[in-house]
This record gives structure tokens, sequence and C-alpha cells, in this order.
């Protein structure tokens, strides 16, 4: 599959910077009560404000809806969020996207990973950049910290279960795949 990573910048009129920071605000808003599971306890909206901007600054994705559903990403999953809360905020196209990134959390934890892997490949190619960036800045937190209560077992067996997602998605955006593909090498012995 072609790169699509040159994708050209949209100008940024005051129409969409305000739908933008609209869009971050109603995360921070959502997520505001949750933090992460590192040692700092950082708040959980730096997650998906830093998945956004690891699309943007390293993917070169400049689709202001990838870039929203990627803001959003966590916020059904996660909180008291609705699909079509989504949708009436920001239009049918991020609700599609954040909801191909969802996980159902009525599965059980090893049905939910399994899915991930089985979607992952019939996933839109906006939905798989965000889970690109996704899996990408969880990893790099696994390769600074252990999050606390996991072992390095628990680790080692995300990084494998991740490149296993990641493997459905391939040819989606190469940049990205390669930073992925460093860790995937630090990490997992062949
Ligand atoms: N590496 C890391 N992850 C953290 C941290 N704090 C929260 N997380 C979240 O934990 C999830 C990964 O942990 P798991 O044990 O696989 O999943 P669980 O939350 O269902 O128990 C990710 O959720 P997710 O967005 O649903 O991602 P994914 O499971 O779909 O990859 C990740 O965003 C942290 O400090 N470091």
């Amino acid at each position: 599959m072609e790169d699509r990573k040159s994708m050209v910048p949209k100008l940024p009129t005051n129409e969409n910077l305000t739908d933008l920071i609209k869009c971050y605000n109603f995360a921070a808003i959502k997520h505001k009560n949750q933090r992460r599971k590192d040692l700092e306890a950082t708040p959980y909206i730096n997650h998906p404000i830093g998945v956004a901007n690891i699309l943007t600054e390293e993917g070169g994705i400049y689709d202001l809806d990838v870039i929203k559903a990627a803001v959003l990403h966590d916020t059904v999953e996660d909180t008291d969020t609705t699909f079509e809360e989504i949708e009436e905020n920001f239009g049918p196209k991020v609700r599609s996207i954040v909801a191909e990134v969802t996980d159902d959390k009525n599965l059980s934890k090893m049905e939910r990973k399994k899915q991930q892997i089985e979607h992952a490949k019939r996933s839109s190619f906006e939905a798989k950049l965000v889970k690109l960036g996704d899996k990408l800045y969880n990893l790099r937190d696994l390769d600074c910290q252990t999050p606390v209560g996991w072992t390095e077992e628990r680790v080692e067996e995300y990084f494998i279960w991740a490149k296993q997602v990641i493997d459905q998605m391939r040819g989606t955006n190469l940049a990205l795949e390669a930073k992925l593909d460093e860790l995937f090498s630090k990490h997992i012995l062949e």
C-alpha cells in the first residue's frame, strides 16, 4: 500500500482553529479526573494530546478529522462520553474514526486484545493512523518507565501484542512504522 504521508496541510482558518481548540477543551474536561499509570501520575490528557502531536510532527498528518479523533480517541472508552456527543460536537467522520479505535469494555481483556488485532486490518486509513500514534505513544512510555503495578513480563507481553496489531496495518505511514519498529527490535527478541 502506498504511504499517504504527503497529505497537503490545510491552512488554519479561524473556523477550523476554533473547532480544534473546542476538541482539546472537550477532551480535557472529560479526562480531568484521570491519571496515567506512571510514578508521577501524569494527567491522562497528556496522552491524547501527545498522540495528536505524534501524528502532526512525526507522521506529517494534517487531516483535521484524524487529529480531532486522536485527541478524542479515549473519551468514549474511558469516560462517560457517548458517540452521539462526539457526533453532535465534531461530526460523523470524527465519530466514526473514534468508534473504530474504541475497545468494547464489555468484553474480557483477552477478547479485547484479540479483537484489536482482528479489527486493525480492516480499519479505515484514518483509524489506522490514530492507532499507530496511540501505540507509539504507549510503547515510548513503556520504553522509559514501567507503569505502577506492572511486571517486566507484562511489559514484554504488551510489546509482543502491540507488534501483532501494527503488523496488520503495514504501509499506512512509513515514518511512524519505522519508529515503532525501532522499539520492537529493542524489546522483542527474535
Ligand atoms: N504504557 C503506558 N500505558 C498507560 C499508562 N497509563 C495508562 N495507560 C494505558 O494503559 C493501557 C495499556 O494497558 P493494558 O494493561 O494493556 O490495558 P488495560 O488498561 O485494559 O488494563 C493503554 O490503554 P489504551 O489506550 O486502551 O491502549 P491499548 O491497550 O489499546 O494499547 C494505555 O493508554 C502509562 O503510564 N504507560
